[in-house]
């Protein structure tokens, strides 16, 4: 059985994807620790959060893809999200909420209807937030509907969301190694840092526009250097193994200073996506004939 580490602890949405997938799940304080025990070879898998329909990208999520040894994904999954508020029994009153900065952010109109002027206190997780009010170091956890099961604690609250349908993708990292095989319904994704110049953006999108390939998510992180140098990461509909996936992604290593693959998976949705490989396949073949003198 693999081992997937998964950002805990016991009771994050985190580990609700993670139980998806088939393996020994692991609990681990943070993001990073979690892809560290992959890099490091202590489990085969991570599961990590990656972006959220209401509150963006998972910045540790994106920064720790960039770090030390490569970790690519291998499968994602999508969850519902909603909230509960949970309390040790017999509170009366909430003067704080604690809970992981992206569960805060998409309850942040609920709390300021229902419970003026408490504070919100950022943990390391929404199930680090109900550890917390469990040893009562807060009144109010915002956390996964689950997490009622593993704290002493009473739901408040149920439910809780300020925007309806939102919804969470994780990511399952290993390291580098034989890839998914395509499904006709994949996603590709890497992070390309560029050289500082004018277009450089647009040339990259080109690249892949130029291709017929779907752009489903463009995100930029600072490099941490200079102020105002970024790295973009970029995720297409499409499987590297497919030659117009595998042409883009040459002619984005050769517009960038540094690119990182992060992996070609099904995507959660399995939904195919539109491809022109035909195509592709067809001018390739046209070249080589050409090439071997078989063809005018
Ligand atoms: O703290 C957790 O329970 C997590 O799994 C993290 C996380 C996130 O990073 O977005 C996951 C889903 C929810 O959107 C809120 C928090």
């Amino acid at each position: 059985m693999p081992r997937i580490a998964y950002f805990g602890p016991q009771g994050t949405f985190t580990e609700q994807a993670a139980l998806r997938f088939p393996g020994e799940l692991v609990p681990v304080e943070t993001i990073p620790l979690a892809v560290a025990a992959v890099r490091k070879g202590e489990t085969e898998f991570a599961c990590v959060p990656i972006e959220n329909s209401v509150e963006g990208a998972v910045p540790a999520t994106l920064d720790v893809l960039i770090r030390d040894e490569p970790v690519v994904a291998v499968a994602e999954t999508v969850l519902d999200v909603r909230f509960s508020i949970l309390v040790r029994p017999g509170t009366a009153e909430i003067k704080t909420i604690a809970s992981h900065p992206h569960a805060l952010a998409q309850v942040r109109e609920w709390i300021a209807a229902s419970l003026p002027g408490v504070t919100s206190i950022a943990t390391s997780s929404t199930a680090a937030a109900a550890a917390a009010v469990e040893r009562g170091e807060f009144d109010a956890a915002v956390t996964a509907p689950v997490a009622v099961n593993h704290y002493e604690l009473d739901e408040y609250a149920t439910d809780v969301l300020d925007v309806a349908d939102a919804r969470t993708r994780f990511l399952l990292l290993t390291r580098p190694g034989a890839l998914p095989e395509p499904t006709g319904a994949d996603r590709t994704s890497v992070v390309v840092t560029t050289p500082n110049r004018v277009g450089v953006l647009s040339e990259l999108l080109t690249e892949l526009a130029l291709r017929g390939i779907n752009l489903t998510g463009l995100e930029s992180r600072p490099q941490k250097g200079k102020l105002g140098t970024y790295r973009f990461y970029i995720d297409v509909e499409g499987h590297i193994a497919e030659p117009r996936i595998g042409d883009a992604l040459a002619a984005l290593h050769r517009h960038s200073r540094e690119i990182r693959f992060l992996g070609s998976f099904p995507k959660a949705d399995h939904e195919p996506s539109e491809a022109h490989n035909a195509e592709f396949t067809a001018a390739a073949a046209w070249v080589d004939a050409v090439r071997k003198g078989e063809r005018g």
